[in-house]
């Protein structure tokens, strides 16, 4: 691709755009694959611009600025085996700082704000292994506090113009909390909740973090939302890598526009939603959104076979030397591994529907594009709480079949051995746990591997032979 001379920014009035839509949609997170995923679904079904999104950052404001001064608009590259296309998507109406909560609680006051979409990390919902709400963490614990705090003083979250109030909650349940008060006390009646995170039983999740934190700042608060919000399970599919400074260059060779928010996503879609939109809700599935009442086992057959799969490519593939999901899907070992796993977990996808040879089919087609550079080290962050669930449920349910589930223990084995690694080369290790990681990273032998199995799941520590199978796989990784 040729570098173009002149190119020009890009805004509504550069690109020719309409009015932004009206604000219906809230949006946590707003990363690589909301703009991929939910903000590309919503711009396909709304030809007469009604459902606009306010997308808001988790962390730093940066997205939000450089998205606001492109008026919310930003390319989307679909990147083929042989090709690109390239489209302006304009469903983002407006982009703010997550700690911007009086604009929060201004929007969810709205009735005509009908959903909250979520994509802040699985690490992000701050569950314990017993999927509740940690109130010992320590952000979960200040926020606890600090609502607290504010309820005590006037039985509300928000000041009568939003939060005029000292301090601010750092974590999304503690936001979406305080502007849920907002909407409680606005009376502007039920709202749909929709985790589009890669957590099993996301909607539960959503539910957990939120709830659980209202019961532990004021029971009225719990029960306003068990009576008015509506927690949507979702599974969510569209492989979307961190954009890159090429990517971006690449943009404004191709389209002329100097577009400093696209990304990069593969041709490949697939939403599949289960629950309740009681204020309403664009027509996805217009655009291959999938409404089903049992979502269950979708969600096993996507977080094991493909989340699963790039997790043991990511520990086992960067151990044998790969960067990219494509360039360790082409060691034949890491291949072979992968096989393994999805053979032990397509024991217990056993529904029809779920077409289970055909989805790997195309997983291999998928992972196997290699104009998608997928960095396995992005896809290694925050390992504790994707082995969660990505090898132990694999594991419980081969074990529940009286076998070991050593290909699914293999995943754990490569996980530790790229921790250990990580730590004696002074390396970072990128876990939200990592406070609780490192301390058992100081441990040797088999008493690292035990504590380390026993941070994913306490109960596999007990249970007889776990810790030795997964012993036994370390340090298998570089030689083979
Ligand atoms: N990228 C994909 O291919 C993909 C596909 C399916 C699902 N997902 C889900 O979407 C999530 C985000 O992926 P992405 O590619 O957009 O990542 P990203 O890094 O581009 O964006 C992550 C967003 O979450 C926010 N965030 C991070 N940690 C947070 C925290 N502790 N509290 C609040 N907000 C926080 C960030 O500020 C950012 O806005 C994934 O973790 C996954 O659960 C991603
Ligand atoms: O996004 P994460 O960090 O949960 O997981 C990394 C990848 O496995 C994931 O992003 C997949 O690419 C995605 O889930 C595909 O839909």
């Amino acid at each position: 691709m040729t570098a173009q001379t002149a190119t020009q920014p890009l805004n509504r009035q550069t690109y020719g755009a309409g009015s932004p839509a009206p604000i219906r949609i809230i949006h946590f997170g707003l990363g690589a694959f909301h703009r991929a995923h939910q903000a590309w679904y919503t711009h396909k079904v709304d030809a007469n611009h009604e459902w606009g999104i306010a997308a808001f950052t988790g962390r730093s404001p940066q997205a939000a600025e450089t998205l606001e001064a492109q008026d919310g608009l930003y390319t989307l590259v679909e990147r083929a085996e042989d090709a690109d296309s390239f489209e302006v998507i304009e469903s983002i109406s407006a982009a703010y700082d997550g700690g911007n909560i009086a604009r929060l609680a201004e929007l969810l006051s709205q009735p005509t704000t009908a959903i909250v979409t979520l994509t802040v990390t699985e690490a992000a919902y701050n569950l314990g292994s017993d999927g509740q709400l940690d109130l010992t963490a320590e952000a979960v614990a200040a926020d606890a506090a600090l609502l607290s705090q504010w309820w005590k003083a006037s039985a509300a979250l928000t000041g009568s113009s939003g939060t005029a109030r000292r301090g601010a909650p750092s974590t999304a349940a503690a936001r979406l909390l305080t502007g849920l008060d907002a909407r409680r006390r606005a009376e502007a009646g039920p709202i749909a909740v929709v985790s589009c995170d890669n957590l099993s039983a996301n909607g539960t999740a959503a539910r957990n973090a939120v709830r659980g934190l209202a019961s532990a700042v004021a029971p009225e608060l719990a029960g306003w939302i068990d009576a008015n919000v509506s927690f949507v399970d979702t599974s969510i599919d569209r492989i979307t890598p961190r954009t890159t400074d090429e990517d971006i260059a690449g943009v404004a060779a191709a389209t002329g526009f100097a577009d400093q928010s696209p990304v990069v996503t593969e041709p490949f879609h697939n939403w599949v939603l289960c629950g309740d939109f009681p204020a309403g809700r664009p027509a996805w599935e217009d655009a291959g959104a999938v409404f089903v009442d049992r979502i269950e086992h979708f969600e096993r057959r996507k977080l094991w076979l493909l989340n699963g799969a790039h997790s043991l490519l990511a520990y086992a593939g960067q151990l044998r030397g790969s960067d990219t999901v494509a360039q360790a899907l082409r060691d034949p070992v890491c291949a072979a591994w992968m096989d393994e796993f999805w053979n032990e977990a397509a024991e217990h996808l056993t529904e029809p529907e779920l077409k289970v040879d055909e989805y790997r089919a195309a997983l291999l087609e998928r992972f196997g594009n290699s104009r998608i550079a997928h960095m396995l080290a992005q896809i290694a962050i925050d390992g504790s709480s994707k082995l969660r669930m990505r090898a132990v449920p694999v594991i419980r349910a081969e074990r529940a079949a009286g076998r070991p589930g050593q290909a699914a223990a293999r995943l754990i084995a490569a996980w530790i051995d790229y921790l250990a690694i990580a730590n004696n080369d002074g390396a970072d290790v990128r876990d939200a746990e990592t406070d609780r990681i490192m301390p058992l990273l100081a441990l040797v032998g088999r008493d690292q591997t035990a504590a380390l199995v026993e941070l994913l799941d306490p109960d596999f520590a007990a249970e007889d032979g776990i810790v030795d199978m997964v012993h036994a796989l370390r340090g298998s990784f570089q030689d083979q």
